[in-house]
């Protein structure tokens, strides 16, 4: 497999200068983060860039000086040595305090660079991760948008800088060149067109494998997560279990070599074709160096110049070539960088869902939960919810009854406005949950999916996200505990609420699948002010006493709320107000449990089924 051809084969300037528009942005970041360096950084650079052509001017004085003090100390009558070298050894020890100042202002960039590096780095991983808090739960899960999440984030943190670093680099090569070139053409413009002339072809190479390089690391993305992806399935402690049972480590390892072979395959193409033009290109620069290497000794013997003019033209030469190959790698170096800047900023700027509702009391405050004619398809599928009516007010409880995939856990994604409805219409308090502010909404509803999140972070606080104002109240912690049921077992552990939970940090310590649910019905318990309260499949890790007795907590602490319910069990469905049941996104019966066994339909069959298992 290889990229699409209409991916490689742009021609090797087109767009050249375009994506050059990041550069100003990286910059202006760099600003934002610390001034103060950018400063030194630019004060360093003119410091580096400057100096070197003063250092090889005075080393032209140096050695004529040597010249013309060897002439006279030898054609003195009363030679004094002294007096001969004194002038030629203070141009040393000036020289010498060059190049302690080069050296120190190379210093200064590397601290400047390294301390901007780890600024930045955390700048942009919260600009990165900042912006994954706003975007909607669609758009987290459309591959793309994931690849180019991945992409910003295993990249672009270290690119800004990387673009700045280049972009002082180049200042202080330009800064070096044009002080040689003042030099330098006192010898001939025709030597400084050698110069340019020689570096050019490698900097046309450069430029393309760059884009090149760019390209491919884009189109493969979907390769890198999905390595990533095994990665971790190969080396975390929620997965490794059932890896080790099934066996899997032998195939999943498999792949993971599959993928880098075939990556690794494309690199080294690139990269050998990359070099091997680099070095047939660079030749062409080392042969021009030679030409004007002749031109200056031939110059010299013929008496034109001095040793001192010709050591000093040599270095400027060499120097300059270097500097100029500097700048044009750098140049390409910066284009390479803006085209990883450009997938962060594309990131960056994909349009968020602008927050339009404000309400925080509906219209008919009281009036409770209300689905109207709601139909609703996930992005790029098909109807999962059809044609969806039900009102639910304050005080009672509802049951959604469904098998696998008819939907229920969709009803309540749209009831907690994590999706909009593609028909229809949800209203809370005789008001459009569109209209309603995000935070008014929040606070009114206390959820738990079957997919709660374990985080790896001490009890406490495991219960404190329920309600991010009382995070770190010990005292709201063990009343949501109390309701929850998760009290007896947190008294019990070595350090209480403070217990680390989980295997990834020091001291943490695993639950059960029972234990882990009670904490997330506890953290559910968090939101006080919560009138709609939704359990999607809360206790099916928990055994039939402690089943039995959440569902008591649950009724007393919503009696004065609406309690929604997702259960495949029966004996905790019975005593819900109203009961719907679900089937391929339809409500096929809706009643209360005694209705519903009257009806004998799907819900008295399902209702036998499961009782018939018990006896
Ligand atoms: N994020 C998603 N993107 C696309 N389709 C989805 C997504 N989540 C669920 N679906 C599809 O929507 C349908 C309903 O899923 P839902 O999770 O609502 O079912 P459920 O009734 O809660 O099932 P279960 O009892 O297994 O929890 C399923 O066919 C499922 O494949």
């Amino acid at each position: 497999m290889s990229p699409p051809a209409s991916e490689t084969s742009s021609s090797p300037l087109s767009g050249f200068f375009g994506v050059f528009r990041y550069s100003r942005r990286a910059l202006g970041l760099v600003w934002e983060t610390s001034r103060w360096m950018m400063l030194g950084l630019a004060l360093c650079t003119l410091v580096a860039g400057v100096l070197p052509a003063v250092a090889a001017w005075v080393g032209q004085l140096i050695v004529d000086g040597v010249v013309s003090a060897m002439g006279t100390y030898q054609a003195a009558s009363d030679p004094n040595l002294l007096v001969s070298i004194t002038p030629v050894l203070q141009l040393v020890g000036i020289e010498a305090l060059i190049i302690a100042l080069i050296a120190l202002a190379q210093r200064g960039l590397s601290a400047q660079q390294s301390l901007l590096r780890a600024l930045l780095g955390q700048k942009v991983n919260v600009m990165i991760l900042e912006k994954a808090g706003s975007l909607s739960l669609s758009q987290f899960e459309d591959s793309e948008l994931y690849d180019q999440l991945t992409r910003a984030r295993r990249e672009a943190s270290t690119r800004p800088l990387a673009l700045v670093n280049k972009t002082f680099g180049l200042l202080q090569n330009a800064i070096s060149l044009g002080s040689f070139s003042v030099l330098l053409v006192q010898f001939s413009p025709w030597a400084l067109m050698i110069l340019v002339v020689g570096a050019l072809p490698v900097f046309i190479s450069e430029a393309k494998f760059s884009g090149d390089a760019f390209r491919l690391f884009r189109w493969r993305s979907p390769q890198t997560r999905m390595q990533i992806y095994l990665e971790t399935v190969l080396a975390r402690e929620d997965s490794i279990k059932e890896v080790k049972l099934f066996g899997l480590e032998g195939l999943f390892l498999k792949r993971y070599r599959d993928i880098f072979t075939q990556l690794f395959a494309e690199d080294r193409r690139l990269t050998l074709r990359r070099e091997s033009w680099g070095f047939l290109l660079g030749l062409l620069g080392t042969l021009t160096f030679y030409l004007a290497y002749s031109w200056v000794v031939i110059e010299t013997i013929a008496g034109t110049l001095t040793l001192g003019q010709m050591t000093m033209y040599l270095m400027v030469f060499k120097q300059g070539q270097a500097a100029l190959s500097a700048s044009l790698t750098a140049i390409s170096g910066m284009y390479e960088d803006n085209l990883y800047l450009s997938n962060l900023y594309e990131y960056l700027e994909q349009p968020v869902e602008a927050e339009t509702g404000t309400l925080a009391q509906g219209a008919l405050p009281g009036d409770g939960l209300r689905f109207e004619h709601v139909s609703f398809s996930y992005p790029g599928g098909a109807d999962v919810l059809h044609d969806i009516s039900l009102h639910l007010t304050p005080g009672q409880s509802l049951a959604l009854v469904g098998e696998n995939g008819s939907g229920k856990t969709t009803l309540i994604k749209l009831l907690t406005r994590l999706y909009h409805p593609t028909q229809g219409r949800i209203l809370l308090d005789g008001s459009d949950l569109r209209d309603w502010s995000t935070q008014a909404l929040r606070e009114r509803t206390g959820v738990i999916f079957q997919d709660f999140v374990r985080y790896q972070l001490q009890v406490g606080e495991n219960l404190g996200v329920g309600d991010t104002h009382a995070f770190n109240d010990e005292q709201r912690w063990q009343q949501a505990a109390r309701h929850g049921m998760a009290d007896d077992f947190i008294t019990r552990m070595a350090s209480g609420y403070q217990t680390q939970l989980g295997r990834w940090f020091k001291n943490g310590q695993e639950l059960s699948g029972g234990q882990w649910q009670k904490i997330a019905l506890s953290r559910a318990y968090m939101r006080e002010n919560a009138d709609i309260i939704v359990l999607d499949e809360p206790t099916a890790a928990m055994d039939a006493a402690a089943e039995a007795d959440v569902f008591a907590r649950f009724r007393e602490h919503s009696y004065n709320k609406m309690a929604i319910l997702i259960s495949h069990r029966f004996s905790t469905v019975r005593s819900a107000d109203l009961i719907l049941v679900i089937d391929q996104g339809h409500i096929i019966e809706r009643g209360t449990h005694d209705e519903l066994l009257a009806e004998n339909g799907r819900y008295a069959k399902l209702f036998q089924l499961q009782a018939a298992g018990y006896k």
